[in-house]
This record gives structure tokens, sequence and C-alpha cells, in this order.
């Protein structure tokens, strides 16, 4: 980035402006962008719930995976997801951004305004405010770190830790999608064309990697459930073998997984065998689905899964979770592979009733 100060390049991004002290009482801003920090009121009986996610250059895109405003769109989308994750209504955001100085440097004022159009479009989608960021300079890359600031009803946040033996395990949509979107860009070495010029059978793959969409609404339906009803909760970044490894190890149960009742797209499916891989790789390892993991208490699975479809939504019932260490004793074969699994785990049951323990293998940035 070269021919514009760093304080007319946050003019220029952030030229919507922030509320600050014009509508307080709808947005919470007393004081946005322009001060040395924000200033905002939380609800009457909220908890504060805040979380951070950082998109780096090389790592989370590359300018053949994704357009600008796709890179903004989506920080901003795995940023609220982890609100999701929490049953939390994300309601501010603050945006740190380091841009390459250096001569070499391919980000201009112009991309940057596109990904900002991107980081905005998502945050006004799910009715969150732009509050205040940072902007540096660095040498090579490019990062973005999106900080969110949400609410829940007091002592009603979802936790990873609130799984029991005997819940049902349900996501919230079809996985794999994404990695399989990024899977076909990689491969097909294309350049960041728009989805609309794609051809329709991998578009809805790529659309998924591009531009997830935080699943607020359903974190929303299972925190508003009666207390206790949906157990513990996490969203899917890093794939759902290692998001259902992070509920068990929290929870200190072990999560059984029905292969055949994961969701898979018929666009992943069809894919997956022409690029002749197996779709489960990608929904159970890929990641960047930003869907739902959670468990709900057994007698109630029917009831939530009720709720989600008056509002036109639905819930996917993927499995059980099971006491740490228990096993299925009529199936022998199953016995000796648990005894080697390591407890609290996750395994996966196969159509004919046999579990194997599933690696703890997912996005891992330092394995
Ligand atoms: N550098 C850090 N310093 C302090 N806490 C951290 C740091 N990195 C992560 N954490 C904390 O560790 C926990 C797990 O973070 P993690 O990033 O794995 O979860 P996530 O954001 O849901 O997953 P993902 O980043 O894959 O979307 C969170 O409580 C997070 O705040
Ligand atoms: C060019 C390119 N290569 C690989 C990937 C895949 N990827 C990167 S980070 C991540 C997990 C989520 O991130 P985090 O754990 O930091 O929240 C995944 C699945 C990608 N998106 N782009
Ligand atoms: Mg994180
Ligand atoms: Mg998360
Ligand atoms: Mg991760």
């Amino acid at each position: 980035m070269r021919g514009m100060d760093e304080f007319a390049l946050i003019r220029l991004l952030n030229r919507r402006g922030s509320p600050g002290t014009g509508r307080p009482n709808e947005t919470g801003v007393k004081t946005g962008i322009g001060d040395d920090a924000a200033v905002m009121k939380p609800s009457a009986g909220s908890d504060i719930v805040v979380s951070c996610d950082t998109m780096v250059e090389t790592v989370h895109f590359l300018p053949e995976t994704m357009q600008h405003y796709d890179i903004g769109y989506k920080a901003m989308a795995s940023s609220l997801s982890d609100m999701a994750a929490m049953g939390a209504r994300p309601r501010w955001a603050l945006i740190a951004l380091t841009v390459p100085s250096g001569p070499s440097g391919t980000w201009t004022a112009e991309s940057l305004q596109e990904l900002y159009d991107g980081l905005y479009a998502c945050a006004d989608r799910y009715g969150t405010v732009v509050v205040g960021g940072d902007t540096t300079s660095s040498k090579s890359l490019l990062t973005v770190t999106v900080t969110v600031i949400g609410e829940a009803d007091e002592d009603r946040s979802l936790l990873r830790s609130s799984a029991l033996p005997g819940d049902i395990v349900f996501v919230t949509g079809p996985l794999g999608n994404s990695a399989a979107g990024l899977h076909l860009l990689l491969k097909a070495g294309r350049p960041a064309v728009p989805i609309e010029d794609m051809e329709e059978t991998v578009r809805s793959l790529v659309l998924a990697h591009r531009r997830p969409e935080p699943r607020i609404d359903a974190g929303a339906i299972l925190a508003s459930s009666e207390a206790g009803v949906c157990g513990a909760l996490n969203d899917i970044s890093d794939g759902l073998a290692s998001e259902a490894w992070e509920i068990a190890e929290a929870s200190g149960v072990r999560i059984v997984l029905d292969e055949e009742r994961i969701p898979l797209s018929p666009e992943l499916t069809r894919y997956a065998s022409a690029a002749g891989r197996d779709p489960h790789d990608f929904a159970l390892y890929g990641g960047e689905d930003y869907e739902l993991v959670g468990t709900v208490r057994r007698e109630r699975a029917a009831e939530l899964a009720a709720r989600f479809e008056v509002a036109g939504k639905r819930i996917w019932l993927v499995g059980e979770v099971a006491a740490a260490g228990a096993m299925n004793k009529t199936d022998k074969g199953a016995a000796a592979n648990l005894e080697r699994a390591p407890m609290p785990g996750v395994t996966l049951r196969s159509s004919a009733g046999v579990e194997k323990p599933l690696p703890k293998k997912g996005y891992n940035h330092f394995a």
C-alpha cells in the first residue's frame, strides 16, 4: 500500500462511520470510531461475550481462492461464528488491519475498500456495529483480525463443557462444502473469478468457501431453549472431528458420530467422486464450514428439531454422547478398537454398527 497515509486510509475504509452519539439506544454505541477507544452500553441482564479471529494472507487465503470482498466477508463471518457458537448476539466489532507496505505489495486503497465492503456487509447483515480497530504496516503479508463483542442472557452462554452422557449430537448444516471448494480452487488454479461466472455445479462449493454465514439464528434458537435443553455447542472452523474432540475433552465424555448421518450435499458427493476422494474426509477434517455442532438432551431432541423447522431451518441428528470409556459390549470388534482408543474421545460408527476411534485430526496451524 502506497500513496495514502494511515489516517486517510482509516477514514476511507470506515467512510460509513460508526454511529457515535447519534443512536445510542438502538446500537448501544456512545462513542464509535474516532476517539482513543469506543464506549458502549451493554443491555441490562446480559453477560458480555468476546472473541477474536485472524485471517492471514497465504494461510487463510490466496489471490486464487478469494476475491477482496470475500476476504472481508469471511473474516467477519468467521469471527461472528464464535458468537453463534456461544448462543450470543453479536453487537460490536473491532477490525485490526495489517497491510504490506513494501513496493511489491499488491494491496491498493481500492482493494482494501473492497475488503472493507465485505466486512461491513457481513457486519450489517448480523446487526453488528464496527466501533473501532487498528491499522498498521507490515513487510509482507496482509492480516485482518476481527474482535467481536456480543451479549448473552446472564449465565445462558452455551459452553463446550456441557455435554452429558445420553445427549444426542446435532449439526446445523451440510459439512465439507467449504473444504471441497478450496480443494477445487487450489487444484484448478483458477483466478479469483466472481462466483457468478463459475459453472453451476461447483458454485455452491466455492460459495461455501468464500462466503460462509455464521449461524447466529441457530445459536439464538439454541440459547432461547429452556435452560439445560441444549448441552454443549461449538462452531466448525477446523473440521467436525476436531470440534467434536473439543466438546468431548471439555465435557469429559465420548462422542459417537454415525458416519451415514453426517449431512453431505449432493454437490460435495459429486465433486468428491470425480476427484477420487471420500466426501467424509472433507466433512470430518476439512473445516471452515462455520456450521454449529452441539448436543441436546435426548428426550428434547425431537422438540428442538421441530423448533428449527418452525423457523424454516433444520438440524441433523448425527450421533450420541456416551460416558467416557463406555463401549458397545455387543460388538467385540468395536470393543477391541475402543480399548486402544484414548478416552474421552470421539468414535465414528459405520452403518453396520462398527465403532472406530476418530483421529483428532483437522486444521491445525502447527501440525
Ligand atoms: N494467543 C492467545 N492468547 C490467549 N488466548 C488464546 C490465544 N489463542 C487462542 N486463545 C483462546 O483459546 C481458546 C480456543 O481458541 P481457538 O482459536 O482454538 O477457538 P476458535 O476461535 O473457536 O477456533 P478457530 O480459531 O479455529 O476458529 C479461546 O478461548 C481463545 O480465546
Ligand atoms: C490458501 C488456503 N489454504 C488453506 C486453507 C484452509 N484453512 C486455513 S485456516 C483453516 C481453519 C480455520 O482457521 P482458524 O483455525 O485460524 O480459525 C483452514 C481450514 C485456506 N482457507 N486457504
Ligand atoms: Mg480462534
Ligand atoms: Mg469457535
Ligand atoms: Mg482453528
